[in-house]
């Protein structure tokens, strides 16, 4: 399986060109107001436009509520929703059956308590992404570039593609590889010059970096 790699926040068409064209499997889109990176509908429908099936197009929301849920989906029609928020696993079954479209649901981690809700979500998710538990009076519950305890995700034992995310950069991403065994990198603040602020040239670098890791775990299980 290959690796896939999403590069979330882009709020701009030269960099989500830049993200595409270095390759990326998945770009986000943050609909979510206190975000640096969120996004009216107008840009999403217009940056969802620009993609062009290069990508899937990932639609970020938290704790969206049915209309806003519908809104994205007109301006976007997104591949995948990810839900960041404290959705329920019922409210989670209610997205995928109301827009019929993959959910990725996020989980906060601190400790391993955290991991307790796997079994719930696994059963309705199509994918888990791990993410830094934020900090209780953060202004989002994720994109402040914070890692977490990879090790925590050491013994994993979970039936369903995860990858990981959370203060991920280039120079970090192949080590929280090795330890988890994700199947994808997710990132966002590591590729910014400034919050909400994409960089060409960090984009490049991730992507280049993750497919390195990945030839370089695939030679080291040959041996
Ligand atoms: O990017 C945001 O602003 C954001 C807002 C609300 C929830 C999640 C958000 N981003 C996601 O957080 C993780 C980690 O990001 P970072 O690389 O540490 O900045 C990633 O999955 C983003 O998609």
């Amino acid at each position: 399986m290959s690796l896939l790699v999403k590069i979330c926040g882009l709020s701009t068409p030269e960099t989500l060109e830049t993200a595409l064209g270095a390759g990326a499997d998945m770009v986000g889109f943050v609909f979510f107001p206190p975000s640096p990176r969120h996004l009216s509908l107008e840009l999403g429908r217009d940056l969802g436009r620009q993609v062009q099936r290069r990508a899937l197009k990932v639609a970020l929301t938290v704790d969206a509520d049915d209309a806003t849920l519908d809104n994205i989906m007109d301006a976007l029609s997104p591949d995948i929703f990810q839900l960041h928020g404290k959705e329920s696993v019922a409210r989670l079954r209610d997205i995928k059956h109301r827009f019929g479209r993959p959910v990725m649901k996020a989980v906060p981690v601190a400790t391993s308590a955290d991991l307790a809700v796997l079994p719930g979500y696994a059963a309705v998710a199509d994918r888990i992404l791990f993410d830094a538990r934020a900090p209780k009076d953060a202004t989002r519950p994720g994109g402040l570039g914070e890692p977490f305890d990879w090790h925590l995700l050491e013994n994993l034992d979970l039936k369903l593609p995860y990858m990981v995310s959370g203060g991920l950069h280039a120079d970090n991403l192949a080590e929280a590889l090795r330890v988890t065994r994700a199947g994808g990198v997710d990132v966002s603040s590591g590729v910014e010059s400034a919050p909400g602020l994409k960089d060409p040239e960090m984009i490049k670098a991730f992507i280049r970096a993750a497919r390195a890791s990945k030839d370089a775990s695939q030679e080291s299980s040959v041996r």
